[in-house]
């Protein structure tokens, strides 16, 4: 399946000429959402995943249902004070900005195996973050699937410890 043309670029999104890589048009279609997130599943099936790591808010789309398909459970990472109970909480810098991200203490087992999932990868500071978290929980990061990379901000350099998989490339 050609993905590529449902996901929509809209120019000058949110600001500063960024590229803006829309993947609400993938999910609008039944069918290709269902099979762009089968394919994350494949790449994930032989890794003996415990639990699923996703960051607000796109990063949920994509690792909900790979989580319930699988019969894992899924953990959230939220922006700064969305989280209710006792939370570690980890600083980043993204394409268009920065933020702080947080997840629940005690969310991930120590030695649990982590599959983290997010919509794309851009300069890579969301999910150098949400790493950090997983391992300092003391989860073992044994995937990170992404549906878009953007490989004109180098995201990738910062992941070559990892086993990455990406659907599509910019
Ligand atoms: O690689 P980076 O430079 O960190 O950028 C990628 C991140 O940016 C977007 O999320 P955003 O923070 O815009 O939040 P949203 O999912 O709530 O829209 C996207 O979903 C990734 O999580
Ligand atoms: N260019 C982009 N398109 C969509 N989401 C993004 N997150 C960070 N950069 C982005």
């Amino acid at each position: 399946m050609d993905f590529k043309q449902y996901v929509t670029v809209v120019e000058d999104f949110p600001k500063n000429g960024v590229r803006f890589k829309d993947i609400t048009t993938l999910m609008e279609n039944g069918e290709a959402y269902k099979e762009a997130i089968q394919q994350m599943i494949n790449f994930a099936e032989d890794k003996q995943i415990d639990v699923i790591v996703g960051p607000e808010a796109r990063g949920f789309v994509v690792g909900c249902p790979i989580a319930v398909a699988m019969g894992v459970g899924f953990v959230p990472v939220r922006k700064a004070g969305k989280l209710p109970r006792e939370v570690l909480e980890v600083d980043y810098g993204l394409e268009y900005g920065k933020d702080s991200l947080n997840i629940h203490k005690g969310s991930i087992k120590p030695g649990q195996r982590v599959l983290i999932t997010d919509d794309l990868l851009a300069t890579g500071g969301t999910i150098e973050a949400t790493i950090k978290m997983v391992e300092e929980l003391g989860g073992v990061v044994a995937g990170i699937a992404f549906l878009i990379e953007l490989s004109y901000l180098d995201g990738m350099d910062r992941l070559k410890d990892y086993n990455v998989f990406r659907l599509m490339a910019y």
